[in-house]
């Protein structure tokens, strides 16, 4: 069997995909697997805020067209850049093994934690869903706007003399910068992206073949936390340009969600915690989003008046 996988062009998602790419011929040696790099609109563009770039899944909807068309068999995606909504006769075959799912400040030479950035210290983040929370930690902190690549975002510190930046643990850790790292911060402290270090294999729906051989690359402990996080996503009506967050802990019979949400335009955001017996994920992260969704707007209200 020949499996095709499309990938973006980006070091860190060869990285990913030459990760399923071994863990496929691993399981598997009777498959063939090639992998084919797509640029996407997201990729192209590298000096816009993502916000004016516009529309969900800027980072994938080439490469769903390549699935589509049978150009490609197998997408490897960022779960945290998947849309909450999957495109219409495509799947998620399953989630693999997840890497860290924290966020991680990296600072310059001479900043050792995040107590020693001076008051007033330059970040670099582009993330509302970051950019909330870290206000919350230091509210002296000026933020500003930073895209790219992880690479880029590393060397832009020294070159527009930033204190820092804020970046996912696992792209650090894939690319091999996780020395880099000043203060990883814990999800109670700056709650993560919905998936963030996980994987999405995405597949079309009606391809068996496909989503047989990628079944031994599950990894059901993500599996449930992507349910949960991917439910709040949804819920909350979440996209690139609102600030949302869900990590979803897993203990032996149930599970812990905890879930920020946030105006376009900030500074307003909420923050919340449920938890459901194991299995119950998905319903877990619908109750949590809802509930953050209305909170939200009652708040809002109440600021109007
Ligand atoms: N938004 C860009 C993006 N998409 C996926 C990752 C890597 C993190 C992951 O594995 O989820 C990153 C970089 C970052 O946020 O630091």
């Amino acid at each position: 069997m020949k499996l095709v996988i499309g990938t973006r062009a980006s070091r860190l998602a060869l990285i990913q995909t030459q990760w399923v790419a071994d863990a496929l011929r691993r399981q598997n040696p009777a498959v063939e697997v090639e992998i084919k790099t797509i640029t996407t609109k997201g990729d192209r563009i590298q000096d816009l805020p993502l916000d004016q770039i516009g529309g969900q899944g800027i980072f994938t909807r080439a490469i769903v067209a390549a699935l589509r068309s049978g150009e490609i068999d197998l997408a490897v995606h960022s779960l945290k850049d998947m849309p909450s909504a999957m495109e219409e006769g495509l799947d998620l075959a399953c989630v693999p093994a997840r890497e860290d799912p924290r966020d991680a400040l990296v600072t310059r030479p001479g900043i050792a934690s995040l107590e020693e950035l001076p008051m007033g210290a330059k970040i670099g983040c582009g993330s509302k869903r970051r950019i909330c929370q870290l206000l919350a930690l230091r509210p002296d902190l000026e933020i500003r706007p930073i895209r790219g690549n992880v690479d880029t975002r590393l060397d832009r510190i020294e070159r527009d003399g930033l204190d820092g930046t804020i970046l996912a643990v696992s792209g650090l850790k894939r690319l091999g910068w996780e020395g880099h790292i000043c203060h990883p911060f814990s999800p109670d402290e700056m709650i993560p992206a919905c998936g963030q270090g996980a994987l999405g294999l995405q597949i079309r729906a009606d391809d068996r073949a496909v989503k047989a051989a990628l079944a031994p690359l599950e990894d059901p402990l993500a599996t449930r936390q992507a349910a949960a996080e991917r439910a709040f996503l949804a819920a909350a009506g979440g996209s690139c340009h609102l600030p949302v967050g869900a990590y979803c802990r897993v203990e032996e019979g149930r599970s812990t969600l905890l879930g920020m949400l946030g105006t376009e335009d900030g500074p307003l955001w909420v923050e919340g915690r449920e938890s459901a017996p194991a299995g119950e994920e998905a319903a877990l992260g619908r109750r949590l989003g809802e509930q953050l969704k209305a909170q939200l707007a009652r708040r809002l209200r109440e600021t109007d008046r």
